[in-house]
């Protein structure tokens, strides 16, 4: 039989433990890491933020929604203040998370996302899917978790050390819900929808992941990334960024902008290419990545918002007319997850492919 190992990667913390320089399978390709191209740029302006209380407030939320409106049709991410989640919550989960990364491999693994060792799967500790043998791979493990509908979680892929681990992402999860429902019923007021339009979307299973990225330190940062470029494939995506590392970058009219760390738990929220379809193009989903560095560990938890796996995907019917014709094609939404994690492997983005 031919050997198939290359499917399934090292843990890239073991990696990072032993090698004194990234093997080549995740040298990113050489021209886009020459004069120090993984570097990013800093940004010409802070990233637009967002007081999320006063947004939803009758007071001052003009004011709220034009900064939105502006983040939204420039960068397509913004940070969210004032959101409702105690930072103590935010801080117990991070640090569960990262207690559970510190554990030894052999424990890990109990949670992997490769059934028998080998057949990926989405959820569970691991690695993102390795589809074809000259796949660049990513300086990052991770622990993907469907976390809605409650009823369906795989608590047995739930790490259950720290003990605390699940009772704070249970608790996360409810308070990130509310965060996300005020921000898309914000959307659809800008898009002049129903306040619930957005969220009416989703159907009666709407499904919500969250996703721990653990990218340790590396001793080449100039050559590989943490995350390759790619965009959400979700809705809406709340990210935890880490509060002293900064990693991530966003790609703007071709230059590759670093997002500074934030100090205040502020969220970064960020479209998806999900609602990029919805909006009909007017919201755009970022293309983004993640960088490494030489000292530190870094640590992100992305929650993604994503609509009922059984349902289509398609621009809102209120949004077109005979001037604005739908410019996406209708897909199911399993489909579009699947394509993407086809296209991610190629470094590509799935919504090219249903460009009307
Ligand atoms: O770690 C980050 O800052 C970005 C993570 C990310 O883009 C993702 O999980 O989709
Ligand atoms: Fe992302």
């Amino acid at each position: 039989m031919a050997d198939e190992s290359w499917r399934v990667p090292s843990s890239v913390q073991e990696l990072a433990a032993t090698v004194q320089e990234p093997p080549s399978r995740y040298l990113v390709p050489e021209q886009d890491r020459l004069s120090d191209q993984l570097a990013g740029a800093e940004m010409p302006e802070p990233v637009p933020t967002i007081d999320l209380r006063r947004l939803l407030m009758s007071d001052g939320a003009d004011e709220e929604a034009a900064k939105l409106r502006y983040a939204l049709q420039s960068w397509g991410f913004f940070l969210v203040t004032d959101h409702g989640i105690e930072a103590s919550l935010m801080d117990a989960l991070i640090a569960a998370s990262r207690e559970f990364f510190r554990k030894p491999l052999q424990e890990k693994q109990v949670y992997s996302n490769l059934i028998g060792g080998k057949q990926w799967q989405l959820q569970g500790y691991g690695n993102d899917p390795v589809k074809t043998q000259d796949q660049i791979l990513d300086w990052s493990d991770r622990l993907h978790l469907r976390v809605e509908p409650e009823d369906e979680r795989n608590l047995d892929l739930w790490p259950g050390h720290p003990e605390s681990f699940r009772g704070l992402l249970h608790e996360y999860t409810l308070s990130c819900k509310r965060v996300k429902d005020g921000i898309l019923r914000a959307m659809a007021r800008l898009l002049e929808l129903d306040d619930d339009c957005i969220l009416n979307q989703f159907g009666d299973k709407g499904c919500t992941h969250a996703r721990f990225n653990y990218y340790p330190a590396c001793p080449r940062p100039d050559l590989v990334l943490g995350i390759r470029p790619h965009s959400d494939v979700c809705v809406l995506t709340l990210l935890l960024m880490d509060q002293h590392v900064a990693g991530l970058q966003v790609l703007r009219d071709g230059t590759w902008y670093s997002v500074p760390a934030v100090h205040n738990r502020a969220l970064l929220v960020n479209v998806g290419v999900s609602l990029e379809i919805m909006s009909n193009g007017i919201f755009k989903g970022p293309v983004h990545r993640a960088v490494t560095n030489s000292e530190k560990e870094r640590m992100s938890l992305a929650m993604f918002y994503s609509v009922d796996l059984g349902k289509e995907i398609e621009p809102i019917p209120e949004l077109l007319d005979e001037k604005q014709p739908a410019r996406y094609k209708k897909i199911k939404c399993s489909d579009f997850v699947a394509g993407h994690y086809e296209y991610f492997s190629k470094r590509e983005r799935v919504i090219e492919s249903l460009k009307i």
